[in-house]
């Protein structure tokens, strides 16, 4: 829809509907930092419509069989795999993220969010216990819990939103979703495929808007008694405050501080590709992004060697390019935070190997004032410092040596964070024991991203609350209760 000046103009989705709003913000195109796009600013008013809507769809979605609610979220797939090429566009223009990033990745795993809970729903099952001596069997079921607050981020918009709209609405329950402001785009455009679905008005509500306004009315409202928010650690702070004096069921899917670690006997051909991808892919902006590298002190000077060079060969351009590895981060503000870490690493006296400050940007006249950065890679950092311990999120991985096991499990573990971890060796038995002793919900030996969306996903520490997935994601959505008959 066109609006303002002719540029896009988003609306809000509340009982099956699109609805203006009184007051709308900017969001803006990464590559050209131009504003390109108006997205509504929700607040209270808008909150309260949308549960009234969620409230009166409940009774009716969540009395239906796993069996239909599996068959609309089945026909949701297939239109969001029919719209691929649309989707994809809109999700690289509004990120910032490579067209080929979106193609093969966001989308398609937006489609198969919805395949696979359409089907996993299908396959759960209840617990049974017997007491003979007691004459006694007991059971348990599960029922939806209500309206649920669905809070995602602007890294990976379509795929990390669609990762709670599907189990959530499987299960049975009605749904109120706050993307972020600033990667509003697809979400809308789903809004508009869910009537050809099969998606009953007020089952799927989209709020849109900012944290502090509309995302506060919506966590702290009496009647949405749970709330899936991926994101940052402070504002899932902010959210449990909130939510704590309705004792919300909440879970916290948050950043990672994510180590590499290289033994001497790791396949260095797999492993520094992978390596580069695992740091930089998405500019950085995954949570499971590796952003410590340690490297056995054996191999460190060949590793290093290869890494700059395979880094150097990691192309910055603009998103529609498609031969480009990528694009632009998400705003102005996430781009010189991400650029005030490399000059703490500088007045610290570490090296900046290559990027930011070291190498030359090569961007079209139209994109200089885009949010872009060139990959870049630190050393001789100490482990102390704010590059080695917070989450950056951009394309900034610092490369350490190490000796031996022991030591580098205790500094891999010596952050906040515990999401993801990367171990890389050709020894089984070593990659077993380092991966258990890691503080780290998902390791990967030898590989990176291969995701089985069955199994528990998510983090320890400050990395979250919760785990998402077949039967975790089925669990958080619905609620349980045991049932006891004497007979
Ligand atoms: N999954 C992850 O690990 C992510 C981590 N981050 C980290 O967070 C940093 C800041 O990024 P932000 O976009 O500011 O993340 P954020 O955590 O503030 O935003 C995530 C979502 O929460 C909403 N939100 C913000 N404040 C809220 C509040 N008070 N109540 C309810 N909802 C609220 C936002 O509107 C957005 O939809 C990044 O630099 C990065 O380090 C950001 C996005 C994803
Ligand atoms: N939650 C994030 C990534 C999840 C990836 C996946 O489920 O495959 C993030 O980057 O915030």
């Amino acid at each position: 829809m066109a609006g303002r000046g002719g540029l896009l103009m988003l609306e809000n989705f509340i009982g099956g509907k699109f609805l203006p709003c009184s007051s709308y913000l900017d969001s803006y195109d990464p590559s050209t930092g131009e504003v390109y796009c108006h997205v509504p600013d929700s607040g209270e008013e808008e909150v309260e419509a949308a549960v009234e809507a969620a409230r009166a769809a409940f009774p009716g979605w969540s009395s239906r069989s796993p069996q239909e609610r599996s068959q609309v979220l089945q026909r949701l797939a297939d239109l969001l795999e029919q719209s691929l090429e649309e989707l994809a566009q809109a999700e690289s223009r509004d990120q910032g993220k490579t067209i080929t990033l979106a193609r093969t990745m966001d989308i398609p795993r937006a489609v198969q969010n919805f395949r696979f809970f359409a089907s996993s729903t299908l396959h759960q099952t209840s617990e049974c216990t017997q007491m003979d001596h007691l004459g006694c069997l007991h059971y348990t079921v599960r029922a939806p819990v209500g309206i649920a607050a669905l809070i995602s981020p602007w890294n990976l918009p379509l795929y990390l939103l669609t990762w709670k709209i599907a189990p959530a609405i499987a299960a049975g329950n009605t749904v109120i979703a706050k993307p972020s402001e600033l990667t509003s785009v697809t979400a809308w455009m789903m809004c508009g495929l869910l009537e050809k679905a099969g998606v009953p008005p007020g089952v799927v509500n989209v709020v849109f808007g900012t944290g502090p306004r509309v995302g506060e009315a919506l966590v702290s409202h009496p009647d949405v008694p749970l709330i899936s928010f991926t994101g940052s650690q402070p504002t899932a702070e902010r959210i449990t405050q909130l939510s704590a004096p309705h004792c919300k069921k909440l879970s916290l899917e948050l950043g990672g501080k994510n180590p590499a670690i290289v033994f001497e006997d790791a396949n260095l051909d797999e492993c520094i590709p992978t390596t580069v991808r695992s740091s930089f892919a998405n500019q950085g902006e995954i949570c499971l992004c590796t952003s410590r590298i340690f490297v056995q002190r054996s191999i460190y000077s060949e590793f290093l060697k290869r890494f700059l060079e395979a880094t150097r060969k990691w192309k910055v351009g603009i998103p529609s390019d498609p031969s480009a590895d990528m694009g632009a981060l998400i705003s102005k503000a996430h781009l010189e935070k991400v650029r005030s870490y490399i000059k703490k690493a500088r007045l610290e006296g570490a090296q900046i190997l290559c990027g930011e400050g070291v190498d030359k940007l090569n961007l079209p006249p139209r994109n200089q004032a885009g949010y872009f950065m060139l990959p870049t890679v630190i050393t001789d950092v100490k482990d102390e410092s704010c590059c080695m311990k917070e989450e950056i999120f951009g394309p900034v991985t610092c490369v350490v040596p190490f000796d031996s096991e022991e030591e580098v499990i205790q500094r891999a573990n010596g952050v906040k964070y515990g999401l993801a971890a990367t171990v890389w060796s050709g020894n089984v038995g070593r990659v077993h024991r380092v991966a258990k002793r890691l503080q780290s919900g998902l390791v990967w030996t030898n590989c990176w991203l291969i995701r089985e969306l069955n199994l528990p996903f998510g983090g320890m520490k400050s990395s979250g609350v919760g785990r998402e997935g077949a039967r975790d994601s089925y669990e958080f959505f619905t609620e349980v209760k045991t049932i006891t008959v004497k007979h």
